[in-house]
């Protein structure tokens, strides 16, 4: 493999290197990788920045066209899932299907562009006959804000790094990217990179459309935010880094937004009859959630919440059992994994808490051992420190003494990216007095499922207050991931000659409209 990162398309090298580790083994992979400079990245936010405006204004149907061609290119990139799972340890079927979501993601964003919502085109028609005064033409659509930094995660190599979710957004909004891999899988960044390069030259676009960078200080990082030309930053990691790049960006002379995904623990709260009707299968079933891809997901169940009784019992010892015999998975990084150790540490040390069961012990490095911890509401509430998230496959069962005591617990909780229901008929009435407070909370309400795993479509959101997110109003998945990249210019009696095609007065992009108040 050549281990050159991207500035527009052209591969370049530097004489710092370093090398992907295999979690699996500690051992350094094949491939020395080039280390970009700050100069690099200058270079690449300069090329993006020139190739902006042809790039905004691409008909909507050639980037639709370009994403289709970025999910093709990377379908039939050779080796590409092994090389994932070497660098992260993820297993072949979640890589696999992970692949498949990233090109369905850019399929969907393609098909978003082709039904042109996305530009939201309003007409005011001029009244020139209004008393007392007249009303001028008044035209506003969406224009791209500009090049946008996109830092890939660790946990989803494909998903959420550099052809993910934030890439096919801003690409579909029409901002050039410049990507910063993340550098526990700087092989699987530039595999994929090269087939977005390849898409952008068989499209016939600027090549300044696509950078990728990479290294591993974070003075990388920083200097890609701080860019004059970056005009957005799309990010998902550590409450500790996404608020380090909010603090950047906003002391820039221009400050700019940062759409930070960061912590959450997704509190799921069992309902009387739900577990009266389904305890142990319910118990079950949030252990496969809570030790999915060795809980290195954001929406993992962390805390479960339910009135204390016989029936939180059955559902306690179904989860023991099925938790003691989860066998031990390899995590992304030793840094990821010895956090994960300090946090389960942390927690099962708190006072009025229980370890309830841990894992199976396994040999081999990095292997995150799940962990299940029980406390009281009272507890809860009056110690921060067990609401914190600890990324992995850890999570705590509050037993609380009535209903009041459990929206006390959720209310005491930071913001969450979702909040899930267990509930039966004979629970909605209180069910439905917590509605309000979970919308607060989060950016995504649960029935009878299991947070992980986030569906792309139109009506997701993967957002939610903070430290969910840096900015509530959004989403980083779903279609409407699409609005942070991009701004609303009204324009008042151009002529038509001047005005761009998605307001000009036939409408020759046939973009739906709504037109003095109603749509077209
Ligand atoms: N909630 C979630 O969804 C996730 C949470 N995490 C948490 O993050 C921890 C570390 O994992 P990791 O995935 O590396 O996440 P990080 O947030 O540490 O890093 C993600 C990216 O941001 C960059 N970065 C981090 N801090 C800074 C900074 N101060 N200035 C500039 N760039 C910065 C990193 O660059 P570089 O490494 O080169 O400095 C990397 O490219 C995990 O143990 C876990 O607790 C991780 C993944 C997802
Ligand atoms: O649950 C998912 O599918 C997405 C999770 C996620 O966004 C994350 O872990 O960063």
């Amino acid at each position: 493999m050549d281990g050159s990162f991207l500035i527009g398309g052209q591969a370049v090298t530097s004489s710092e290197t370093f090398r992907a580790v295999d979690p699996a083994t500690n051992e350094a992979l094949d491939t020395d990788f080039a280390v970009s400079t700050k100069e690099h990245v200058a270079q690449a936010c300069k090329l993006a920045d020139e190739a902006f405006d042809s790039f905004r204004e691409t008909d909507p149907e050639d980037r639709a066209a370009f994403l289709e061609a970025i999910a093709d290119e990377i379908e039939n990139v050779d080796g590409l899932v092994q090389r994932a799972m070497a660098e992260s340890g993820l297993p072949e079927a979640r890589l696999t299907g992970e692949r498949g979501r990233t090109c369905g993601q850019l399929r969907l964003f393609a098909k978003l562009l082709r039904q042109g919502r996305w530009a939201e085109v309003v007409v005011d028609n001029a009244m020139p006959d209004r008393q007392p005064l007249p009303r001028a033409d008044l035209r506003q659509r969406r224009i791209a804000v500009g090049p946008v930094a996109v830092f890939g995660a660790s946990n989803f190599p494909l998903a959420f790094s550099v052809a993910g979710g934030d890439t096919a957004s801003a690409l579909a909004a029409g901002c050039p990217v410049v990507c910063k891999g993340h550098p526990a899988h700087p092989g699987t960044s530039v595999m994929v990179a090269r087939a977005i390069a390849n898409a952008v030259k068989k499209c016939g676009l600027h090549e300044g459309v696509f950078s990728l960078v990479q290294g591993t200080s974070n003075e990388l990082g920083a200097a890609l935010v701080t860019d004059p030309q970056i005009k957005a930053v799309g990010f998902t990691g550590s409450r500790a880094g996404g608020l380090a790049l909010v603090e950047l960006a906003q002391k820039r002379p221009e400050p700019i937004p940062v759409y930070a995904e960061m912590s959450s623990i997704n509190p799921v709260v069992l309902f009387p009859d739900a577990l009266k009707a389904r305890g142990a299968d319910l118990g079950k079933g949030y252990v496969g959630s809570l030790t999915l891809g060795s809980g290195q997901f954001c929406t993992n169940p962390g805390v479960v919440v339910a009135i204390d009784g016989p029936e939180l019992d059955t559902f306690a010892e179904a989860a023991v059992e099925a938790l003691s015999e989860a066998q031990p998975q390899v995590m992304l990084t030793s840094g990821i994994h010895k956090n994960y150790d300090k946090g389960v540490e942390l927690l099962s040390g708190q006072g009025e808490v229980k370890t309830l069961a841990r894992g199976a012990e396994g040999t081999g490095c990095n292997r995150g051992r799940a962990a299940l911890f029980e406390t009281t509401g009272e507890a809860f509430i009056n110690n921060p420190e067990l609401a914190h998230e600890v990324f992995g496959a850890a999570s705590i069962i509050v037993r609380c003494t009535d209903f009041d005591q459990i929206a006390k617990v959720l209310e005491g909780m930071e913001g969450q990216l979702t909040a899930t229901l267990q509930i039966d008929e004979g629970d909605h009435e209180e069910a439905a007095k917590l509605v309000p407070l979970l919308e607060r909370k989060a950016g995504r309400i649960l029935a009878n499922a299991w947070p992980t795993g986030v569906e792309v479509s139109y009506a997701m959101v993967h957002g939610g207050p903070f430290p969910a997110t840096s900015d509530p109003r959004t989403t980083s998945v779903g279609t409407a991931a699409i609005e942070r990249f991009l701004r609303p210019v009204c324009y008042q009696d151009l002529p038509d000659a001047l005005l761009p095609k998605p307001v000009k007065h036939d409408n020759p992009l046939k973009l739906p409209r709504i037109v003095d108040g109603e749509r077209e």
